[in-house]
């Protein structure tokens, strides 16, 4: 740059139009030739300098579609957006292998939400009998992400692949369908958390709404249409005060905006059947938890702070009322979820048109026995022997519902369904894994 500007104050008396420039041997005009070529020298290798810089600079996200999606937003479910890193040659290739089937009879899955932690006991259950599966997650950090990195490290040892990506993007999603032709879908990319949804409600609509449609959309137009199960949660009873829940019971009364979100899905679900021919099932699950659970739910974080001698909040109703839950051991929700598959009739339609009617079912997946949450407590305090410095704290109204309890008549008729686990045996495979976890590596921290 800097032999470029005395050099301009010479071209500036060099007429601009060509043909009027006459060559002249003087020595002033070799000077000014070689002058002159110095400059244009700079010139292209500043260019071609500028060029090298621009493109590694776009190339750097490897899905520009991916990338135009970012937000800044306090969303965290929108946070994975901003580091695409999906496509190319290989990647399509570990896609392919993933969901291979290896099996006689067997299906090709997507799982959405893979990394989470029914998604993660699910893909590795369909792995281990030989149906091919490709995860997707978005891997944000409504908790910690160290504990979904280590399921998906737990499936990549089983052959299960997991694709980072967010179900908002459709772009991906599409392509995921482009180059495999998925026989289902199990759909349980969620917000999930009954009293988050105060603090961030807007992470609710984002995923369990926003992120459905683009789901039911992609698969819509699929050819051919995948057969859709998704996670609705029990949380749809809402104030419905009849016992047990059943599916024919009203769930037109959610306590939270988590509620609500799962609710609307089950409408969403019932459109896209009605005008696309597909078939789908959602899961009412009713408060899962095991080895690998979520550290947002009372069991892990009772768990831990029992341990660490912090004082836990146990809920009361009004006048010292029992809240209880039907908590359900992840391994009878995995068959239930496999039950749905396999029993999942295939969509109708094809390339978004509806060709005749579709199966359209919901199903509750409960343990049919609610455990008061102080008992809980007490079987935790037994299994880490440990005392737990109880505060009994009258229920918040942020959400919350006083009890659970599931009819599962239908499951067990339609899906044989049949849950075996009693929280006392539950809870002590959960503390198992939870103590080897956390104090195998003397790294992690469940905080
Ligand atoms: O079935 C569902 O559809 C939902 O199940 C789960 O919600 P919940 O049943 O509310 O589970 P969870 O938070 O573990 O609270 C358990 C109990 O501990 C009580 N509880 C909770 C917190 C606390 O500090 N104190 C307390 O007593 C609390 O009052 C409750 O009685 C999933 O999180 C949700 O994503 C959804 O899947």
């Amino acid at each position: 740059m800097s032999q470029l500007k005395p050099l301009s104050s010479h071209l500036d008396s060099i007429p601009s139009t060509p043909g009027k420039f006459k060559m002249d041997k003087s020595p002033y005009i070799h000077r000014l030739r070689y002058h002159f070529s110095l400059a244009k020298l700079s010139f292209w290798c500043f260019l071609f300098l500028s060029l090298i810089l621009i493109f590694f600079y776009r190339a750097a996200p490897p899905n520009p579609n991916s990338a135009s999606q970012s937000s800044s937003s306090s969303d965290p479910s929108r946070r994975s957006l901003q580091t695409p890193t999906w496509g190319g040659p290989n990647w399509e290739k570990r896609v392919r292998s993933s969901a291979r089937i290896r099996s006689r009879n067997g299906i090709c899955v997507l799982v959405t939400g893979a990394a989470g932690f029914v998604g993660t006991h699910v893909s590795a259950a369909l792995k281990r009998r030989g149906d091919g599966v490709l995860g997707m997650d978005n891997f944000n950090n409504y908790y910690d992400p160290t504990l979904k990195r280590a399921r998906q490290a737990l499936l990549e040892r089983t052959g299960v692949f997991v694709v980072e990506g967010d179900i908002n993007d459709s772009v991906l999603l599409k392509k995921l369908f482009d180059v495999v032709a998925f026989s289902h879908v199990m759909h349980l990319a969620a917000q999930a958390g009954v009293r988050y949804a105060m603090e961030n409600p807007t992470s609710y609509v984002h995923s369990n709404i926003a992120g459905l449609v683009s789901v039911l959309e992609v698969c819509k137009s699929a050819n051919p249409q995948p057969a859709i199960v998704w996670a609705s949660s029990s949380s749809v009873y809402g104030l419905n005060s009849k016992v047990p829940f059943s599916e024919k019971d009203r769930t037109d009364q959610p306590a939270s905006l988590y509620a609500a979100t799962k609710k609307a899905g089950e409408e969403i679900a019932h459109t896209y059947n009605h005008i696309y021919g597909l078939s789908i099932t959602g899961l009412r699950f009713f408060t899962v938890y095991g080895p690998w659970g979520r550290p947002d739910m009372a069991y892990f974080f009772f768990t831990r702070d029992i341990l660490k001698g912090k004082s836990i909040p146990i809920f009361e109703a009004p006048n010292h009322g029992t809240v209880a839950r039907d908590f359900t051991y992840i391994d009878d929700i995995v068959k239930g979820c496999l039950a749905s598959l396999d029993t999942a009739e295939k969509s109708t339609g094809s390339g978004g048109k509806k060709k005749g009617p579709a199966q359209l079912r919901v199903f509750n997946l409960g343990n049919t026995s609610p455990v008061p949450v102080t008992k809980l407590v007490n079987i935790l305090e037994k299994l880490l022997k440990v005392k737990a410095n109880k505060v009994m704290l009258k229920m918040p109204r942020n959400g919350d519902v006083q009890f659970t309890h599931a009819n599962i008549t239908l499951a067990q008729s339609e899906l044989g369904y049949k849950p075996a686990t009693d929280l006392q045996t539950g809870l002590k495979k959960f503390v198992r894994w939870y103590l080897s976890y956390y104090s195998g590596s003397g790294k992690k921290s469940s905080s």
